[in-house]
């Protein structure tokens, strides 16, 4: 048998004595009343800092509790892929009062949405000569647009062929131009639109935008806290009032006070005249004049036979939204315009970085918190996914169809089709991933209806498409075909893909999208709570 002494007692003399803090809490042995009352006073200080130290970790802990229960849902996929405007949706019928509340930030955006093409489409011109041949035209349209690097290898081709692009400038002057009229009508038009022009640099910096490297496109990106710096200067007034709001979106982990929790939809374009008067933004202002004063200018332009013929041969290609906006030239520029929902659906603005959006959406009687994350898609964005991925609760893979006949801005060689479908294997096959809920949506269904009404074949793009019809039906049952297999063959926990034909930008049957979606998110987060 062996013998123990007994262990100290937490509570005897010698222990206390033994206690480092004891002694220093320990009044001294003598004390006058002013020390003794100085001494009481320095411990109620440390004791109110004590207890506000526990109160913040017993939040902390209580926030990360609830946090765990709130659904985290990522909306992925390639850049221009329609992720922004599902989050417009979302904000729509969750959040609609923030909506309601940026409409005028988005004058700015709407305004670059026009300048820019106006600009691509003078550029455009300046190139055009009537007696170009398809090839000479493509490779004159790349040297204007394409990225630095298709830039210096098309000069060099130009070179080889002995036609460099100053020589090919040369000639085009030496053509018979189409009709001399014509050539002085966009000679005319191109002058009246010169001070239009000139602003788009500056409202690219407005937007705090920089430019996406190869994009060729001169498109600016910005994070999506974008409107908190257009607010600052053009709502400064509006904001103050919406001050009780509770803060409800962040981006790249910064929170602030943009949108609030209100969950009562107000109709959409009703009530903008009850807003308060925003502080104006010279710039918008400048250029909302200019606008409005050179609007018949946009519209002849828009609608010129050399402009028409540049875009019915596919020399020159505008992007949805631009189209959107010129066609509606007239009342966007109206004075006193301010944004209508669908305008904001439409404005094209890229995302940088994660944008955070937070909603309460019901479930049966109670609110949960949905998480909504709005990711840059360009290929030098992806990296910014990644943290998010271990606690996603589900996703929404977006895949536009209609950009079968488009190549990514970062990477002219790639086909965009096929870098969603590479991006999709990715996203399927990821570890983190694994637990989370996988919608896919098919996306800008109706942009690739019109250019398939248009005459544009799947076949010239995508080989392999082969001699399948070239109508909407058999072209999405092609794409689904592929993405299925995708998921299929990278589907080690035998999730099931919940698949939609979208056009994100149709309200109306957005609305019933997403609450099939929310639905089947949550029967799958209730099936996980409960195994919890
Ligand atoms: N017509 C039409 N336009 C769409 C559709 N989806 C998106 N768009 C437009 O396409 C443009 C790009 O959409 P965004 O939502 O900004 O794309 P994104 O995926 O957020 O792009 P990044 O931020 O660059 O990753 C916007 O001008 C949208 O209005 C659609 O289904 N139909
Ligand atoms: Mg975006």
């Amino acid at each position: 048998m062996i013998r123990t002494t007994r262990p100290p007692s937490l509570h005897s003399v010698a222990g206390e004595q033994g206690d480092p803090l004891s002694a220093i809490m320990r009044p001294p042995p003598v004390e006058t009343a002013e020390d003794r009352s100085a001494r009481l006073q320095r411990e109620a200080n440390a004791k109110k800092i004590s207890d506000s130290i526990d109160e913040a970790i017993k939040q902390d802990r209580e926030r990360y509790r609830k946090s765990k229960e709130d659904v985290k849902l990522l909306l992925l996929g390639q850049a221009e892929s329609g992720k922004s405007t599902l989050q417009k949706q979302f904000q729509l019928i969750y959040n609609p009062t923030s909506i309601d509340e940026e409409r005028l930030s988005w004058r700015v955006v709407i305004q670059y949405n026009i300048v820019r093409p106006v600009l691509r489409i003078l550029e455009a011109l300046d190139l055009y000569a009537e007696g170009d041949s398809d090839e000479d035209m493509a490779e004159k349209m790349n040297l204007a647009y394409g990225t630095p690097e298709s830039r210096i290898a098309l000069s060099e081709k130009s070179e080889k062929l002995g036609r460099s692009t100053e020589a090919s400038a040369s000639r085009e002057t030496l053509q018979p131009s189409p009709s001399p009229s014509m050539d002085q009508q966009l000679t005319a038009l191109r002058l009246r639109l010169a001070p239009l022009v000139q602003l788009e640099s500056q409202l690219a910096d407005r937007l705090g935008g920089v430019s996406v490297i190869g994009s060729g496109k001169g498109s600016v990106m910005v994070r999506s806290g974008w409107q908190s710096r257009t607010f600052g200067v053009t709502f400064g007034k509006t904001r103050e009032r919406t001050s009780s709001s509770r803060g409800r979106f962040s981006f790249t982990g910064q929170r602030s006070t943009l949108e609030n929790g209100a969950s009562e939809r107000k109709s959409s374009d009703t009530d903008v005249s009850e807003r308060p008067e925003p502080e104006k933004d010279q710039l918008v202002e400048d250029v909302a004049r200019i606008l409005h004063s050179c609007k018949d200018d946009v519209r002849e332009l828009w609608q010129h036979p050399a402009v028409r013929r540049l875009r019915e041969n596919r020399k020159l290609r505008l992007e949805e939204w631009a189209e959107y906006f010129m066609d509606n030239i007239g009342r966007v520029s109206s004075p006193g315009y301010i944004p209508t929902i669908d305008d904001i659906l439409h404005a094209r603005i890229q995302t940088m970085g994660v944008a955070e959006h937070i909603f309460d959406v019901p479930l049966h009687g109670r609110n949960v918190t949905w998480h909504l994350y709005d990711v840059g898609g360009a290929r030098g964005q992806r990296h910014t996914w990644v943290p998010y991925f271990d606690d996603a609760t589900a996703i929404i893979f977006l895949a536009p169809v209609s950009a079968f006949d488009q190549y990514l801005s970062e990477d002219p060689r790639t086909n965009r089709i096929d870098d969603s479908l590479q991006l999709f294997k990715q996203i399927c096959s990821n570890a983190l991933l694994k637990q989370a809920h996988l919608v896919l949506f098919l996306n800008k269904a109706d942009v690739l209806g019109e250019k398939l009404a248009r005459g544009i074949r799947v076949k010239k793009y995508i080989t392999s498409y082969g001699d399948r019809p070239n109508e909407v039906d058999s072209v999405v049952s092609y794409f689904k075909a592929h993405f299925t297999q995708v998921h299929t063959r990278n589907n080690e926990g035998k999730r099931v893909l919940y698949t939609h034909l979208t056009s994100v930008v149709d309200t109306k049957a957005m609305q019933s999208i997403i609450s099939n979606v929310r639905d089947s998110i949550f029967r799958d987060y209730l099936k996980s709570a409960a195994l919890v």
